[in-house]
């Protein structure tokens, strides 16, 4: 075993109380800012007694910083920090800590994104992008997001505190985008759309249900907000070697295979539509059942004419030139759809709405099969609407198209997981890395439009997601640092520091 220091790795022969001890006394004698860190790192004891930094870095402190990370919120009794909120604002702050201790070189930019970067032996090189989001739903779970971060994180610090990280081919950075969710504007990938250039300005007139603007909370924020600020965010693809994401499988795959990781083939497109359904606003008990012109059946109508379409596609749709080259099976197999959020005003349990609106998702692998819905749905629905004499409109919020990850990336990411759970397994073979289709959406699909993309997908109890209940084990966020930890020695070219822990 070679060691890049005197106190990392495995030594044998010492009690722990020696060690602590001695290593508190080295610790405050050398007058480094990083020895004390990694004096305290490399005795961390292991539940057998053995000093093992990866565990303690990958696993302990991960879980333990997913945690901390989890309690930063905007509620009290739930976690939720949606764009640039205050709790959002922490989140960054937290992370930027974080990368610097990881050994990084930080900044935000102008869009909340978070950066830490570290050079390699190729400052100018063509950088790979390591990243995931940090804003949640409401009433989250803890790893949705966080768990890529802080995997990324992990392993840079481990590259950092074993002496590795200047051996990098290339720079390695890793952003935390500011906005994947879409809660707040409706609109999703604000951080990560800015860096791939897809952003467009009329974003910054979206308005909160405050009736806040992107503009208004980033005058407050970062307090630039023209126009010239959003392009000058874009990266230069020559400047871009990859991009890379690990996320939570958020379904219920891997655990079903009894696997802790995979690697993603692909991320379903999407779109976000809102439906506002006027009528006529009146007493709830003197206007006659045949009189009225009530937009809420009307809504209930609509919602069940969703489900039924996104059910039984085949019984609605006809392909034709539009969309010749759609198969009706493929679009079958991965089609979904939720009405997730309704609202009616104004409200009131003796009062006929006058308006009721509700959003409606849509997903599928299918883009042109995705178009073919909407269109579809959207007639139906107006039909439906004049036959109800209430008034409707359909506003498109969100477009993201299908996206297929790399595949000499992903061949490369699957040899890390690979590894990761070999050595999580002791040594011993494992199966197959399962490769699956993401129906969730991910930073990946915006950054796609700047470089290539790869994802790991990390197993999670029952494949629950956007719920408390959300949870990955400590030994599955271990195999995640670890199989990034893998990766980005891949990414090491001649041996810089030989180190086997
Ligand atoms: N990973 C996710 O949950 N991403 C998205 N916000 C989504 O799929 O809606």
């Amino acid at each position: 075993m070679a060691r890049c220091g005197p106190f990392l790795g495995r030594r044998r022969g010492y009690d722990a109380v020696t060690a602590v001890v001695f290593a508190f006394l080295l610790c405050l004698i050398v007058p480094s800012f990083r020895l004390p860190r990694l004096c305290f790192l490399a005795f961390a004891e292991d539940g057998s007694g053995r000093r093992d930094l990866r565990r303690v870095i990958l696993r302990d402190e991960a879980t333990a910083r997913l945690n901390v990370l989890g309690k930063i919120s905007d509620a009290e009794d739930h976690l939720e920090r949606t764009f640039m909120s205050p709790a959002s604002l922490r989140a960054g702050n937290q992370i930027h800590e974080w990368m610097e201790d990881a050994g990084m070189r930080t900044w935000n930019d102008g869009m909340g994104n978070v950066h830490g970067r570290v050079d390699g032996r190729n400052p100018s090189g063509k950088a790979l992008l390591i990243g995931s989001h940090l804003d949640t739903v409401v009433d989250a779970g803890i790893f949705d997001g966080s768990l890529g971060l802080i995997s990324a994180i992990s392993a840079l610090k481990l590259l950092n505190v074993t002496g590795k990280s200047s051996g990098l081919e290339r720079p390695v950075e890793v952003i935390a985008f500011s906005d994947e969710e879409g809660i707040r504007f409706q609109s999703t990938f604000l951080g990560s759309a800015a860096i791939a250039g897809i952003l467009p300005p009329s974003i910054l007139n979206f308005a909160d249900r405050s009736g806040a603007t992107v503009r208004d909370v980033l005058m407050e924020t970062v307090g630039d907000t023209s126009e010239k600020n959003l392009r000058e965010l874009k990266y230069d693809p020559n400047s871009v070697w990859g991009y890379v994401e690990v996320h939570i499988e958020q379904g219920p795959v891997l655990e079903w295979r009894g696997l802790p990781l995979g690697i993603v083939s692909g991320i379903a497109g999407q779109t976000r539509l809102r439906v506002t359904v006027r009528g006529s606003q009146g007493h709830a008990g003197t206007v006659p059942m045949s009189m009225r012109q009530d937009p809420m059946p009307a809504a209930a109508e609509l919602i069940v004419l969703l489900e039924s379409l996104c059910k039984h596609p085949v019984d609605f749709l006809s392909f034709d030139e539009y969309c010749k080259d759609s198969t009706i099976e493929v679009l079958a197999n991965s089609l979904v759809c939720t009405v997730g959020e309704i609202s009616s005003w104004p409200s009131a349990s003796n009062v006929i709405p006058g308006r009721v609106s509700f959003t409606i998702d849509i997903r599928a692998m299918e883009d042109k099969g995705r178009e073919a819905v909407i269109y579809e749905l959207s007639s139906r629905m107006y039909k439906t609407c004049d036959r109800r004499s209430v008034i409707c409109t359909i506003e498109r919020k969100h477009d993201a198209n299908a996206v297929k990850c790399d595949p000499e990336l992903s061949t490369r990411l699957k040899l890390a997981a690979q590894t990761a759970m070999k050595e999580m397994n002791g040594g011993m073979d494992q199966q197959e890395v399962p490769v699956l289709m993401s129906g969730a959406g991910h930073d990946a699909m915006a950054m796609s439009h700047l470089t290539k993309v790869g994802m790991i997908f990390v197993r999670c109890r029952g494949g629950v997601s956007h719920s408390p209940e959300e949870h990955v084990l400590d030994d599955d966020v271990w195999a995640a640092g670890l199989a990034t930890l893998t990766f980005l020695e891949s990414q090491i070219g001649s041996p810089f520091c030989v180190h086997t822990m």
